[in-house]
């Protein structure tokens, strides 16, 4: 079996140790000869290889390791890129989140106004250069990318390199498979096969069937309904922050019963609520500031006071890790296993169009994923998702022409936004926020 060479940008994340711990696991699986980590924030990246090597010189001695911030040397020879990199930082996400809820309008990561469109703008160039580079030097290499948002990122690859050996992906639906499976007593999330129609952080499980191709969907149903959503071991879904996540998701259940959500869903279907609920004093990106970046220092510091004896922390369970290792893997060897991935629509869900960048199972191949095509999907996802793409397609157009009219079209639309006069609010203030890190946007008439 050939042997693969990853590297990982945005290796000073603090998902890092999760995927290097899922590449070591497998690495009967996913044969590895280089791992490359790429930063271009040079302490971070050595922090998290210094809380790392002594797992990785234990599971695999003698393995070629790369730690650089240089792309050349990154991107040269390499099979894999794992890119999951945060353009702008923390920083920036508590302006995406903050912004937003000074106007009453929900503040979240990868949703609405800040998450998306703000993101998604901030995202596109680095994304675009990442490509470029690991291109220039490897150009048979597959990337692989989790950095958000996700449903932007793809549909700015799609126009930019129509996503040739590109492939989006969250792992948001797979941790609600790990979910799943442990309610229903199975022993893995791949004892699940799913279909699933939607865009990314924005779509529906139709039905789970288990290995005797019974569909377990309907039972699940009916435990969700009477016991509540089980939050799933995964080490981040346990948190308190999470597991409010976990108690909406029952109450989407209820009012609508005919599929399973995503449970980003609850930041369009309860939008108004989700703001009550949130403070805009300490958002979501001050908790991960204080909790999960600070773990990762403390972990460090633990190394520091006795590198010689320190043991690298293990998760229980990795679905971050295991989805991207396993998806190349599934490219690597040409296995064709099915995975939930965000690909250009082409008909797989026949009332939607053909160029929107869709979340939906496909069977990956070598030569890329071979998406299942499903039923036209009712009336009520598929306006939901229409409005929910059209702000997402404004968004990316509003980045390729600087364009002032198309971002605010791209807020005003999105359902999280009750009116245009907010819409232009917000965007004025995040144009402030994040400077250079967007292109200038410019009036239809003044270009
Ligand atoms: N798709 C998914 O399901 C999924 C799941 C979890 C996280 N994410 C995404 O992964 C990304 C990382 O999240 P995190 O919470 O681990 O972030 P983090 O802030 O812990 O780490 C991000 C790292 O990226 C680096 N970075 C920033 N800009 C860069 C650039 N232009 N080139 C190279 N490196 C760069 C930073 O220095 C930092 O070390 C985010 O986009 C996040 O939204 C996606
Ligand atoms: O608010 P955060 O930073 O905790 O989470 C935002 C991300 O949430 C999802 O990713 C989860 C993932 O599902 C889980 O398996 C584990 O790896 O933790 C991740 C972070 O909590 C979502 O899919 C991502 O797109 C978000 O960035
Ligand atoms: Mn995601």
């Amino acid at each position: 079996m050939k042997k693969n060479a990853v590297v990982i940008v945005g290796a000073g994340s603090t998902h890092t140790p999760g995927i290097i711990q899922s590449l070591l696991q497998k690495k009967d699986e996913f044969l590895l000869r280089k791992l490359a980590l790429f930063d271009i924030d040079e302490k971070r990246l050595h922090l998290v290889y210094d809380i790392m090597k002594q797992f990785i010189n234990e599971t695999y001695p003698g393995l070629e390791v790369v730690v650089t911030t240089n792309e050349e040397e990154a991107y040269t020879d390499i099979d894999f890129v794992f890119a999951q990199i945060r353009q702008g930082g923390l920083k920036l996400r508590s302006s995406d989140e903050k912004i937003p809820l000074k106007y009453g309008v929900v503040g979240q990561e990868t949703c609405g106004p800040g998450g998306s469109i703000s993101y998604g703008m901030r995202s596109i160039p680095a994304i675009i250069h990442i490509i470029k580079m690991a291109k220039k030097y490897s150009p048979n290499c597959w990337i692989l990318n989790y950095s958000n948002p996700a449903a932007v990122v793809a549909e700015a690859t799609r126009r930019e390199f129509n996503n040739e050996r590109i492939l989006n992906i969250c792992d948001m639906p797979t941790a609600i498979l790990l979910s799943y499976s442990k309610m229903l007593g199975l022993d893995s999330w791949q004892s699940l096969d799913p279909c699933y129609f939607g865009l990314n952080h924005f779509g529906w499980f139709t039905a789970l069937y288990d290995k005797d191709g019974k569909d377990r969907l309907p039972e699940l149903r009916e435990m969700i309904l009477t016991s509540g959503m089980t939050a799933c071991s995964d080490k981040h879904h346990k948190d308190k922050d999470w597991q409010k996540t976990w108690k909406q998701y029952a109450e989407i259940v209820k009012d609508y019963p005919d599929f399973l959500p995503n449970s980003y869903l609850q930041y369009y279907l309860y939008s108004s609520e989700m703001v009550a609920k949130m403070d805009i004093n300490r958002t979501r990106a001050d908790m991960v500031i204080e909790e999960r970046e600070q773990e990762m220092f403390a972990e460090h510091k633990k190394y520091l006071e006795s590198p010689e004896n320190y043991k690298s922390p293990l998760q229980e369970f990795t679905v971050f890790g295991d989805f991207i290792v396993d998806a190349a893997s599934s490219i690597a060897y040409n296995k064709g296993e099915r995975f939930l991935v965000i690909v250009e629509n082409n008909g797989a869900i026949p009332n939607m169009p053909a160029d929107a960048m869709v979340e939906v199972p496909a069977y990956i191949r070598s030569w890329g994923p071979e998406p299942v095509s499903i039923p036209a999907i009712p009336t009520f996802h598929k306006g939901m998702m229409e409005n929910q793409l059209a702000s997402e397609k404004l968004a990316v157009d509003a980045y390729f022409e600087n364009s002032y009219d198309k971002a605010l079209q791209a807020i005003a639309i999105n359902k999280t936004v009750p009116s245009t006069t907010v819409a232009r609010k917000i965007l004025d203030d995040l144009i402030d926020a994040n400077g250079d890190y967007w292109p200038t946007l410019k009036l239809k008439n003044e270009r």
